[in-house]
This record gives structure tokens, C-alpha cells and sequence, in this order.
């Protein structure tokens, strides 16, 4: 949806006022969020988004039918997102779990409230989670990825230098947002961040 929104006729008639709507709002929504973001980091509140976190963005609706046997599967398994941060809106059925302290916990359904996950490319700590089936539904969800859809963008994404020192060194590898896209969904769900290939220290 950006930055080269598709043209409106490009979007079934069904949905498309609401798709155009939701991706202005989540689009105007992350500024304000990266600008919060920026701050806690003790950097200036344009920092993150004059690295361009806040212009791309890749919005996936998800449709989970109802499941007979939700014991015996999952609607996505353990993944970490790739993108600076996926911002998330569900509907009352459930089942999406973060992974905190090794244990899932249930990220309840809020009316009006939206989940927002770190992702790989922000990665202070990018968040492992899944979802769960349900025999009631079908569940479906919004999901507003920022960062990976602008892969014709070709600065170098790394360590924030501002925030690197002499006892606090890089540990990461700089990466292109198309090389990290690229290696990351040749790598799959498989709960294993692409991320840590790009480690320069074993911590
Ligand atoms: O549908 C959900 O609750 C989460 C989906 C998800 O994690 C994803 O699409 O990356
Ligand atoms: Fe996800």
C-alpha cells in the first residue's frame, strides 16, 4: 500500500474503500508510533523515520476458518515478522500467543485496540509468536507490515551509530531491506530469525 499504492480499481469493489482507509490510517498511525519509538531510544523524534521505517508498507488480511480439530494444528506457526514493526487488528475470535519467558500467552482480543509487534529489521528484541485454530470463526485479522514492501530502497540498514560506542559495539551486519527480504522468506516460518545470520558476536 505503499509507497506505490495500487490504483483503486486495482482492489475488489467489496473492500476497497476500506483497505484505501485503513492503510492512510495505520500509515499516519506509525508516524506518530516511530516518533515515540525514536524518543525512547534518547534519539530525536524523526530519527526512525527519516530512516524510512514509516514509507513502506505491506497490509496482509488473514482468514482462518472455523477448525474441527484445532488441537491438532496451527494458523501460523512460531515465526518472528520481518518488517520494522507489524501492526495488528483482530476480531474477537482469538488465538493469536506471544512468546514471553518460554511460555505462550494469549493476546486477548480488544475492541478498538491494535497489536503492535517489534519485527526483525527494528529488532531491539523481535517477538516470537503464532496462532492458535479455534472451532468457533472464521477469524480474521488486518495486518499492517512496515518496511518490507520497499525493497527498491537500497540504503544500508545496521546498528543505529548514535547508539553504538566503544563498550556497546555493533552486532550486527548492515543489509539492504531486498537482501534481508530475500534471505528471510528463502528461510520460511521456521521460527528461526533470519536475523541471527547477520550476528557478529556469538551474545
Ligand atoms: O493473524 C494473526 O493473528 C497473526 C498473523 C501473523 O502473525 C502474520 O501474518 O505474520
Ligand atoms: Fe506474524
Amino acid at each position: 500500500m505503499a509507497p506505490d499504492p495500487p490504483e483503486p480499481e486495482q482492489l475488489p469493489i467489496c473492500c476497497k474503500d476500506i483497505v484505501t482507509e485503513f492503510s492512510k490510517e495505520i500509515l499516519s498511525f506509525a508516524d506518530s508510533l516511530f516518533g515515540l519509538l525514536s524518543e525512547a531510544l534518547g534519539l530525536s523524534s524523526n530519527h526512525l523515520k527519516e530512516l524510512g521505517c514509516a514509507e513502506g508498507v505491506d497490509v496482509a488480511y488473514n482468514y482462518y476458518p472455523p477448525c474441527p480439530q484445532p488441537e491438532l494444528t496451527l494458523g501460523a506457526t512460531q515465526h518472528t515478522d520481518t518488517a520494522f514493526i507489524a501492526m495488528l487488528v483482530q476480531d474477537h475470535i482469538g488465538g493469536l500467543q506471544v512468546l514471553h519467558q518460554n511460555h505462550w500467552v494469549d493476546v486477548p482480543p480488544m475492541s478498538q485496540g491494535l497489536v503492535v509487534n517489534i519485527g526483525n529489521l527494528l529488532q531491539f528484541t523481535s517477538v516470537e509468536h503464532r496462532v492458535l485454530l479455534k472451532g468457533a470463526g472464521p477469524r480474521v485479522t488486518a495486518i499492517a507490515f512496515f518496511g518490507i514492501g520497499y525493497t527498491s530502497n537500497s540504503r544500508l540498514y545496521g546498528p543505529i551509530e548514535e547508539l553504538l560506542s566503544e563498550s556497546d559495539p555493533p552486532k550486527y551486519k548492515k543489509t539492504t531491506i531486498q537482501d534481508f527480504v530475500a534471505g528471510a522468506y528463502k528461510q520460511g516460518l521456521d521460527g528461526t530469525s533470519f536475523v541471527q545470520l547477520l550476528k557478529l558476536t556469538d551474545d
